[in-house]
């Protein structure tokens, strides 16, 4: 199985770096596996001009699966649109058909304390956000800054089809079925027709699935929900912007975004894994970053890519294990418990997975 690696910007190398130490210790003990890297986003375009060059592209296109860090810096803030590192993640996404964005909300009972929310509020929490990740209006035409009567006018287009709508609907379906049973839609129908239309494709498609209890909530209430009483949820599906702010504010009921691993699958289980978070150029270079979102999304590539359910359960356990023996990154930290800097925490980890 081909892995490529792409570490990106900022913290990326620092955190792909303990990921990638799991992966040689799965692959002494027998995984069958070959890692490649190469380069997305700032990096890229410091080598080739390009966020996401052909050379990229095409080792993606024959990967088993993909593990990125995070792009972006806001040295490339002034480069034309095309040329930022973001794009070169938008880009991927888009090439591989990466529609479907797992992301797994869950409090380790040790980080209790360091949650935002009470700790008797957050005990038990479990949450998947599964978010559109190639459509809407991140993605939607026309999009740009232009002169309109004498003035500058900047606008996006927030766009899905049907059928767009259609394939996530059934991903979130299918794995509220295999959870709790439980699916809240998240939209913005009362404002937005795209969401009308998305509030009206959900609906549709739950009649293949009566053993699942739809709700709708929109997106206002939704983030306030989520920070007054977020275990009412269980699965939440919702497009790519409200995704990706939705599942931000979740991160910090788990203590840390650094916390939250996710998966970006397409219709063949092809995945790119990642960290939820940035690049976070303000503590890039500097050892402190946590790694555990990285090394949890090393955990779903085995769960989701390589249906390797022991190996991504010894993972989760291993970094269980490693905060439960008080071993924190600054994110997380604690009085009373062990600082330690991102190598260290790998390190532990890394103990811990031989045990
Ligand atoms: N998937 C990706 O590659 C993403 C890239 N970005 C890019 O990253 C750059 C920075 O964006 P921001 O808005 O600052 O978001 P960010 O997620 O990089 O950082 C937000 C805050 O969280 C902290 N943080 C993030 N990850 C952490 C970790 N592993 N351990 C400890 N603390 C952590 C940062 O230090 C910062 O204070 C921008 O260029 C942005 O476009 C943002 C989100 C996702
Ligand atoms: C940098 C953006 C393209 C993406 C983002 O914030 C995310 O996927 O969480
Ligand atoms: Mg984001």
């Amino acid at each position: 199985m081909k892995i490529v690696l792409l570490a990106g910007d900022g913290i990326g190398p620092e955190i792909v770096a303990q990921a990638e130490r799991v992966l040689l210790f799965l692959k002494q003990q027998g995984l069958k596996i070959e890692l490649e890297p190469a380069l997305l986003g700032g990096c890229a375009v410091d080598a080739t001009d390009e966020p996401f060059p052909e050379a990229t592209r095409k080792l993606a296109a024959e990967a088993d699966a993909i593990l990125l860090g995070a792009v972006g810096s806001p040295r490339y803030d002034t480069l034309p649109r095309e040329k930022r590192p973001e794009q070169g993640l938008l880009a991927i996404r888009k090439a591989l058909n990466l529609f479907a964005n797992l992301r797994p909300v869950m409090l380790y009972p040790e980080l209790a304390d360091v949650s935002t929310l009470k700790p008797e509020v957050v005990a038990g929490l479990d949450i998947l956000i599964v978010r559109e990740l190639t459509g809407g209006i991140y993605f939607g035409q026309p999009r740009g800054i232009e002169y309109q009567e004498g003035q500058k006018v900047g606008f996006n287009t927030m766009h899905y089809s049907e059928a767009e709508i259609q394939r996530i609907a059934h991903i979130a379906f299918q794995a509220a079925r295999k959870r709790n049973g439980k699916l809240c839609s998240i939209d913005k129908m009362n404002v937005l027709e795209c969401t009308q239309l998305w509030r009206d494709v959900i609906t549709e498609i739950a009649q293949s699935y009566p053993d699942v209890e739809l709700s709708h909530m929109l997106v206002d209430n939704a983030a306030m929900q989520l920070v007054r009483d977020p275990k009412q949820f269980d699965v939440m599906v919702t497009g790519n912007m409200f995704g990706d702010i939705l599942s931000d504010e979740a991160s910090m009921l788990t203590g840390s975004i650094g916390m939250l691993p996710s998966a970006s699958l397409n219709d063949q289980n092809k995945g790119l894994y990642e960290p939820i978070h940035g690049s976070a150029p303000d503590i890039a270079g500097k050892n402190i970053a946590n790694p555990l979102a990285a090394i949890l999304s090393v955990a779903m590539m085995l769960r989701y890519s390589f249906n390797e359910e022991e190996a991504a359960l010894k993972i989760e356990r291993a970094v269980q294990a490693t905060l439960r023996q008080g071993y924190r990154t600054e994110d997380i930290y604690e009085i009373g418990l062990k600082k330690v800097g991102t190598i260290e925490m790998g390190d532990r980890v890394l103990a811990n997975l031989q045990v």
